[in-house]
């Protein structure tokens, strides 16, 4: 077990964001969490990465409870999250802007560089490491998001819909490196609603109806368990099967 939550809640007012959810994530695989808008998916990964703090529960990662531990010391752990909204330094370089985030885990500015140099390289955005970051088209920020998470080497990686927005040719390339990046020993969990690339890279699949666990397992049962079915896939679930 390399990522643990037990029955972690968190409410906003009288709205339960996540009402006492229970998983747990086995190392070198990749975990999906889907389910409608506004089921959690977003306050799920704020809580694991630590931007916010649950109501009560218990988030363990790599052996040891992190519940009250703060985001950049979870990431210096190699708990590291990327954000579905890319906000990039745009007047600083494709380097830069990666460099500023590797360099807050690494001591010299060298390192950072050359950490920051393999992700560009490994996201494919290696013929813009100069170019300003504001330049970039919406796909190629996504995989800036990307590298600024992978520049920290981190052991559990979480993915905020990565794959939103871009075209099915766009995706291809990130989804390839996504199944390479586990079959390497990374972590992977993943909030995502593009389900064909959900059924061929999660090992499980982790369904939220608001705020609760619907339902958790391999994706092939997932997607045809009929609570799924009616609380999210629906009309898609035989695309779902693809
Ligand atoms: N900071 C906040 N303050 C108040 N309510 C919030 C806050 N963050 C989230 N919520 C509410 O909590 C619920 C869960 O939101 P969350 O963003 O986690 O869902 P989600 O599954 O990520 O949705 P989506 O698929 O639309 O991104 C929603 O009803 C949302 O409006």
């Amino acid at each position: 077990m390399i990522l643990r939550l037990t029955d972690v809640s968190k409410a906003f007012g009288g709205l339960r964001a996540l009402d006492g959810v229970t998983f747990e994530v086995e190392p070198r695989t990749v975990h999906a969490v889907i389910g409608p808008n506004g089921a959690g998916k977003t306050t799920l990964f704020s809580v694991i990465s630590g931007e916010q703090r649950p109501d009560s529960g218990r988030i363990e990662f790599d052996g040891q409870d992190v519940t009250a531990r703060p985001t950049h010391l979870r990431a210096r752990a190699g708990l590291v999250r990327t954000f579905q909204l890319t906000r990039p330094f745009a007047a600083l370089s494709v380097l830069d802007n990666v460099a500023v985030a590797a360099g807050a885990h690494l001591r010299t500015r060298k390192e950072a560089v050359a950490a920051a140099t393999e992700a560009i390289e490994r996201v494919g955005l290696g013929a813009y490491l100069e170019r300003p970051a504001g330049e970039l088209p919406a796909a190629a920020r996504k995989q800036l998001e990307l590298a600024r998470a992978l520049a920290l080497r981190p052991k559990v990686l979480l993915l905020d819909e990565v794959l939103a927005g871009l075209t099915a040719s766009e995706r291809e390339p990130l989804v390839t490196l996504l199944a390479d990046l586990r079959a390497e020993g990374m972590t992977l969990v993943l909030v995502e609603h593009v389900m064909p690339a959900v059924m061929r890279l999660a090992d499980r699949v982790l369904v939220l109806e608001r705020g609760s666990v619907l339902a958790e397992g391999e994706p092939a049962a997932i997607a045809r368990d009929p609570r799924v079915i009616a609380a999210y896939l629906g009309e898609n679930s035989d695309d779902a099967l693809a």
